[in-house]
């Protein structure tokens, strides 16, 4: 997949956008809409039951022409029917990207269809017995909470949908919990109340070899046989979800209990997966297939639309502007839901980890640039902590804004209608001679006009995309999630990485590991000068 790979910067699109750049870098995006009071109708799509909104963006018509042509002549629907016919998009490690076939959207690779297919079965099997309370530990006591323990792609999906959709603890047969942190204060409040011998441990790890989710695993079977004996058969109270079946096997974990998940899955496309059987035990199947379809759909809809009504194409262009024509370094994604709060942790790994990269598929460094910086919070919380920043602050950051038109709950309508109020505040803001005239409304003396004016202007002038739901439900959510997988393949497409491999953390995990007691010859003066603190600060080994 190298040949005829020209950088995004070399290709005539990205010269026309240059010009497009001059033209729109300065301008406010209020001015856009006193210039076009139609941008809504021109610049806003539906797809699968979702409506975004480019409006807000820094953006027109004819910039948006550009943006399509840099697609076309980058050949994007030559990458969407690699990824989607199962090629190996992950081109440094040889392997396709298929997690649509994990929706139904496309066949598995042959070699691995019969075992995808029962694995799906063994899965929802499992999980449907779990919630019906047949499922019993060493004791014959039933199961009543499973604990997930797994980190990054094996956590922050499964646990995301899980705060969106399982509904408040208590309403389901089985209480899930997830613990993904080192520090042992995670495990021990996902046990919190938690009686061994009701308790299920799910250990999902793709590789088998994450320090963290085998240091849980391993305190988890502590905990067990403490309360247990050390002679119960506390393989009764373990399942796994990982490609590395030996390295589970050997741990100890029944082969009845282990899920296999194919090389074809990287990580932070595994929620469909047999990740998602925490999942499935916390929303039950005919939820857990809404969630599919909703990404089913949107697979569809990027395969199949054309590029200007495309979502995931539209998303990814609109973030390739903002990154490379407007220099902008962060994306802010704001739900204004409290179920989407671990959404911009779910999304940070799938950007970050997928497109925070520089080398190109022909082994060069890249020369524009590439992930932003995601970060985000739940609205309405962020308005009363960093919103401050994006008013009156030195810094242009995009934002994401994820509505949920939901009317069932007038504090939901108000939800809304907040993320509705903040999207239009910050693109318009509040200049000067209207600053003064609030001061006057509200009796202030001139000289105080004069004095607190300019504290009270707002530049406001920040580009936003809005997302809209219809409620934050399965078919919705997955719809959502999907979008933004697609997203970030046009980007790393465009910009020409690999978004499914990910060495820069396999670095800081071979670190780690080498670090484990002492520091190894060669370690620089800060990682010995804190050693030696830390070792200081502890006192002598306990016997
Ligand atoms: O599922 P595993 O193999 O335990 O990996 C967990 C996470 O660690 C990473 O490899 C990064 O260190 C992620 O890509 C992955 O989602």
């Amino acid at each position: 997949m190298t040949d005829a790979f020209v950088p995004p910067h070399r290709l005539p699109a990205w010269q026309v956008l240059q010009t497009h750049r001059e033209r729109l870098g300065a301008q406010r995006v209020g001015n856009l809409f006193s210039e076009d009071p139609a941008r809504f109708d021109a610049l806003s799509r539906r797809a699968c039951g979702l409506l975004a909104d480019f409006s807000r963006q820094r953006l027109d018509p004819a910039a948006l022409a550009a943006l399509l042509d840099l697609a076309a002549q980058a050949r994007l629907a030559e990458g969407i029917a690699a990824l989607f016919g199962g090629k190996p998009v992950n081109y440094t490690e040889g392997r396709a990207a298929l997690h649509m076939a994990l929706r139904g959207t496309c066949p598995p690779p042959a070699a691995d269809a019969d075992t995808f297919a029962r694995t799906n079965e063994r899965m929802r099997a499992f999980a449907t017995a779990l919630r019906d309370g047949r499922i019993t530990g060493c004791t014959g006591w039933t199961i009543r909470r499973v604990v997930n323990l797994g980190i990054g792609g094996s956590d922050l999906g499964p646990r995301m949908v899980a705060e969106a959709l399982a509904g408040p603890a208590g309403r389901n047969p089985v209480s899930v919990r997830f613990a993904a942190n080192l520090d042992p204060q995670e495990l021990d409040e996902a046990l919190a109340d938690a009686e061994p011998a009701e308790t299920l441990f799910i250990v999902a790890s793709k590789s088998f070899t994450t320090a963290e989710t085998l240091a849980n695993a391993e305190a988890a079977r502590a905990w067990l046989r403490a309360a247990l004996g050390e002679s119960a058969d506390i393989g009764a109270h373990f399942a796994a979800v990982t490609n590395a079946t030996a390295a589970a096997l050997a741990f100890g974990i029944a082969a009845e209990r282990l899920l296999p998940m194919p090389e074809w899955v990287g990580g932070r496309y595994s929620v469909w997966s047999a990740i998602g059987l925490p999942l499935l035990v916390a929303l039950g199947e005919a939820r857990f297939d809404a969630l599919l379809a909703g990404a089913r759909a949107m697979d569809e809809h990027f395969r199949t639309a054309p590029f200007a009504d495309n979502l995931p194409v539209l998303m990814g262009l609109v973030g390739l502007w903002n990154t490379d024509f407007l220099d902008q370094e962060t994306l802010a994604v704001l739900p204004y839901a409290h179920g989407l709060r671990s959404f911009p942790a779910w999304l940070q790994q799938l950007e970050m980890e997928s497109n925070g990269k520089r080398t190109l598929r022909d082994g060069s460094t890249t020369a524009v640039m590439t992930s932003p910086v995601v970060w985000g919070g739940a609205g309405t919380v962020g308005q009363h902590a960093f919103h401050q920043l994006l008013y009156q602050g030195t810094r242009a950051v995009p934002l994401d804004f994820i509505v949920i038109a939901d009317g069932n709950d007038p504090r939901r309508q108000a939800l809304a209608d907040n993320a509705l109020a903040q999207a239009a505040a910050l693109t318009h803001g509040r200049s000067l001679d209207e600053a003064e005239a609030a001061l006057r409304a509200r009796g202030a003396s001139e000289e105080d006009v004069r004095r607190l004016a300019p504290h009270l202007a707002i530049p406001g002038n920040q580009a936003s995309t809005t997302l809209l739901l219809p409620m934050l439900e399965p078919f919705a959510l997955g719809a959502l999630m999907a979008l933004y997988e697609h997203k970030v393949f046009v980007q790393g497409w465009i910009w020409g990485i690999d978004s499914f491999d990910q060495y820069g953390v396999e670095l800081g995990k071979e670190m780690a590991r080498r670090l484990a007691g002492a520091a190894p010859a060669g370690s620089d003066a800060s990682t010995l000068g804190l050693q030696q603190a830390i070792a200081a600060l502890r006192g002598p080994a306990q016997p």
